[in-house]
């Protein structure tokens, strides 16, 4: 085979291959659309023959009927010329032609067909039905029937009338004398109309045409629709050969927009033709119909052949693709596995007559899983891997595999194989399940499994080391090209700072701390680039993530590498935010207490009373500023006992008071200095002090207050609680004070006294006229003028409202108190002038006596009250006084 030929193929195949379905699909289509096509052709042939067969029967039903017309025609003349003859040629045609009479016989009547006799000149004797020629002379049928001494029936060919445009055949019979000579003919002239007027005897569709033809006169006449028509140019052609069975024509003129099969059948004589024309929709419907049906199960048919072959061509498409795919791969994949520094294996598994795994048969292995067998590839090829090697059987690498088999899970891991006599070796080792078999990758890692560990131990040592030191510990790169990455961040660094290692190594203080602090400055890093030393740096907040600030010291040490040069910063930190925090603390208490201290001494200073406090041991340790003034006359006795700043006799006033507050009770006592020539009330109050442990007494407050003032005003409102706000009368309770007093004072000196109970009448709708403060002003006037009536020792009181009462005492007799009362009942008669207003009142009383005994004021006020109420049950304006 050539190579163009190779290369030909290997560029045509797959093409070949991707066009073959859309051929085959656009083959198929046309196929069953070619198929559909003829079947469709051949099913309108055979309906056009059904269609012109029935045109035809049709024509032969019309030729039938013109021929039977002519025929009767031709009967009907002959009955005439017998009924003509016998009378001796008198026989009127009218008597010929009545309903039921001799021609209806023959013809029906009722088509009227016009009629004529001519007589031997020619010259018309009756006519019927319609006006006709005067003469038939001239007509080819009269000399030939003149001349003829048979009995002889023309039918003219068609032509047209004398008369007008229509054309018509006219049917002559020769009439004869008894002695046989010519007498004249008898004449029907019949329209082709006759024949052609009527749908309903043919039992056609309206559109169809309907035509009788005279070959002989070139004319035709016919109907389409309601119209009748008639020509003397169209003519009818037959269409194919002539002699067939169906005698389909198509006319040479188009008769109007309906196209139709016609087909034509022959009178047979007088040259006439019927042609019947079938409208093709009505003579084709069915095949129609069906046509359409085919086409739609043609349509569908190829949508679904189209959907299927383009489903067929994506699928197709895609499985070339993934197989392009997988062929690529496969050849990629050989192509690793065989340059591969790994040993790898294909195998496939051996399985013994119970299913079980026996064994893997080596299915490929790249070159250097040959040299670790020891053996050429090609000769391992084929070979059981476990017969081969039994002593890997014992590793539990076969298990590995089968369970890799078996649980379609890829397995690696890394192991160290002691074989007898060998010495140790790591294997990194990859089992993936393939179909039927596993794929199994090896490498020998033991060199690198030796300084891994060996670098591990002493990393782990150091990294213990490092993350176990209290202090923070940090180091950050000193070469160029990494300068200031922090590489180490231990424990304590992470719990001070509240930075992971994963969020800080490798990343440089801008980077790895947001909040914008540095651990140490960029500028200080860069000294120590310049100038390699130990460095003690000032204390620095950090900001941790959470938003809270430690304080550290760092120190920073240089390292250098093996010639010299800087590597690394070493940054020892200490947390010293906690002793900060107890410095600082410190520094505000003690802020803090001095400012209290002067707050209070403020305070103290700003109180009108004297405060001082006294120690256990009886000495004055503070006392504001009243105190001193007040009380110590000016002289600052801080320092100084009690004892010696009061005196000895004082003291022996005070001492039991000082004791009982240094035992832990607060003591209150009044005091009165009478040194100043005016008499000082004093409050004194001691408040013990506890001392640090909550109960033992390191001294007492004093508190010193002037309260003379207040014990003043005590008394002041004492009084002011007996008076009437309103009248400045004594009120209810001084009422009662007063006459609980007078009553004592009356049994003690068996004195005459009495009670007065008044009201003033009508005092509502003066509240209700005038308003309150009219009420009110009354009030303060009936006051006024009441206590000017009686005597100075008369107690006048306002109990409520408008009651008022008097208790008047060291009464000589009864009488002496009514007079008064009536005084006041007169009195109160005279109108009171309260403002812009005048008001009269009047007042009821009730008076009631005593002259020592058991009664108890509210009975005495009650009986006044009794008589008050009877001096308004007597009409008001008037007392009432006890017997
Ligand atoms: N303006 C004023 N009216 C008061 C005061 N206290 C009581 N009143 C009114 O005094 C009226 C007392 O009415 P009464 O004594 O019951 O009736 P009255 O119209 O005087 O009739 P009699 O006493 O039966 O003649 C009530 O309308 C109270 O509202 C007050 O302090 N000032």
């Amino acid at each position: 085979m050539s190579t163009s030929f190779r290369l030909f193929r290997r560029w045509a195949a797959p093409r070949l291959g991707a066009s073959l379905l859309p051929v085959f699909a656009i083959l198929l289509l046309a196929g069953m659309w070619g198929a559909m096509l003829y079947q469709v052709e051949l099913e309108r042939q055979v309906a056009h023959s059904k269609a012109v067969g029935q045109s035809q029967a049709q024509a032969r039903a019309l030729s039938d009927y013109v021929g039977n017309i002519l025929r009767q025609a031709g009967h009907a003349t002959h009955v005439f010329k017998l009924s003509y003859e016998q009378t001796g040629g008198a026989y009127p045609l009218a008597e010929f032609a009545t309903r039921g009479g001799l021609l209806d016989s023959v013809l029906p009547v009722k088509l009227a067909i016009p009629m004529a006799v001519y007589d031997a000149s020619g010259k018309l004797a009756d006519s019927l039905n319609a006006p006709m020629p005067t003469s038939a002379a001239s007509t080819p049928y009269f000399p030939i029937l003149a001349r003829s001494a048979r009995d002889v029936n023309i039918v003219t060919s068609a032509r047209t009338s004398p008369h007008g445009s229509a054309w018509q055949i006219q049917v002559a019979r020769r009439l004869s004398r008894p002695d046989g000579s010519f007498a004249g003919v008898v004449v029907m002239v019949i329209e082709p109309s006759l024949f052609v007027d009527d749908y309903d005897r043919l039992d056609i569709d309206e559109r169809s045409a309907v035509v009788l033809v005279s070959r002989a006169a070139g004319l035709s006449a016919g109907r389409l629709g309601e119209s009748l028509f008639t020509s003397d140019t169209l003519e009818f052609n037959p269409v194919g050969p002539r002699g067939r069975r169906l005698a389909e024509v198509i006319p040479d003129e188009t008769l109007d927009e309906v196209p139709r099969i016609y087909a034509a059948s022959e009178l047979g004589r007088d040259a006439l033709v019927a042609v019947v024309g079938i409208p093709r929709d009505v003579a084709l419907a069915s095949f129609e119909r069906q046509r359409l049906v085919y086409l739609a199960i043609a349509l569908a048919g190829g949508a679904l052949i189209i959907g299927v072959s383009v489903m067929l061509m994506k699928q197709s498409a895609r499985l070339r693709a993934s197989m392009c795919a997988a062929r690529e791969a496969q050849a990629m994949l050989r192509g690793a596995v065989h340059g591969s520094l790994d040993a790898f294996m294909l195998l496939r598994a051996a399985r013994g007559e119970d299913g079980q795994v026996v064994d893997f048969s080596i299915a490929d292995i790249n070159e250097i899983g040959a040299a670790i067998l020891k053996r050429p590839r090609e000769q391992l090829i084929g070979e059981k891997a476990f017969a081969l090697l039994p002593r890997l059987a014992k590793t539990g690498l076969f298990d590995n595999y089968v369970k890799a088999l078996e649980t379609g899970q890829s397995h690696s891991e890394e192991f160290e194989i002691r074989l007898d006599g060998e010495a140790p070796i790591w294997i990194h080792h990859q089992v993936v399940p393939i179909e039927g078999g596993v794929a199994v990758t090896s490498r020998d890692i033991t060199e690198r499994k030796r300084e891994e560990i060996e670098i591990r131990s002493s990393r782990n040592f150091l990294q213990s080391l490092i993350n176990n030191l209290p202090l923070l510990i940090y180091v950050k790169s000193a070469r160029l090209d990494n300068f200031g990455q922090i590489l180490i961040w231990n424990q304590a660094a992470e719990t001070v700072t509240g930075y992971r290692p994963d969020q800080v190594i490798g990343k440089r203080d801008a980077e790895a701390f947001p909040s914008g602090f540095g651990l140490t400055t960029p500028a200080e890093d860069l000294a120590m680039l310049d100038t390699p030393m130990v460095v003690d740096l000032p204390e620095k907040p950090v900001s941790r993530p959470d938003g809270t600030v430690r304080y550290l010291h760092t120190m920073s040490v240089p390292l250098f590498d093996a010639d010299g040069h800087l590597e690394y910063i070493l940054c020892i930190a200490e947390d010293v935010t906690r002793r900060r925090e107890q410095d600082q603390n410190l520094r505000e208490a003690l802020a803090a207490h001095r400012e209290s201290e002067a707050r209070l001494r403020t305070i103290a200073d700003a109180l009108p009373a004297m405060i001082a406090y006294i120690d256990a041991s009886e000495t004055y340790r503070f006392h504001n500023a009243a105190f001193l003034r007040d009380f110590l006359g000016g002289r600052d006795m801080v320092g100084a006992t009690v004892r010696a700043t009061i005196g000895e006799q004082r003291y022996r006033v005070l001492e039991p008071y000082i004791r009982r507050a240094l035992v832990g009770e607060t003591v209150v006592f009044e005091e009165v200095d009478e040194s100043g020539g005016r008499d000082i009330a004093y409050q004194i109050t001691y408040i013990p002090q506890t001392g640090a442990d909550g109960h033992t007494i390191v001294g007492f407050h004093v508190m010193r207050q002037d309260i003379t003032s207040h014990k003043r005003e005590k008394k002041q409102l004492m009084m002011l609680s007996q008076i009437d706000a309103l009248t400045g009368l004594t009120n209810r309770a001084g009422f009662f004070q007063k006459l609980d007093a007078a009553m004592q004072n009356s049994t003690a000196k068996g004195a005459l006294m009495a009670v007065m109970y008044m009201d003033i009448d009508h005092f509502k709708p003066v509240n209700d006229t005038y308003g309150h403060n009219t009420g009110d002003a009354l009030l303060k006037a009936f006051s006024g003028r009441l206590t000017h009536t009686v005597r100075a020792s008369d107690t006048v009181a306002r109990l409520g409202g408008d009651e008022f009462t008097i208790v008047m005492e060291n009464l000589s007799r009864n009488e002496d108190a009514s007079a008064i009362a009536a005084k006041i009942v007169s009195a109160m008669q005279k109108p009171f002038k309260l403002g812009e207003v005048s008001v009269s009142v009047s007042t009821s009383i009730g008076l009631a006596f005593f002259q020592g005994g058991l009664l108890e004021p509210e009975e005495l006020l009650k009986q006044a009250d009794m008589l008050l109420y009877q001096a308004k049950q007597a009409g008001r304006n008037t007392f009432r006084a006890a017997i």
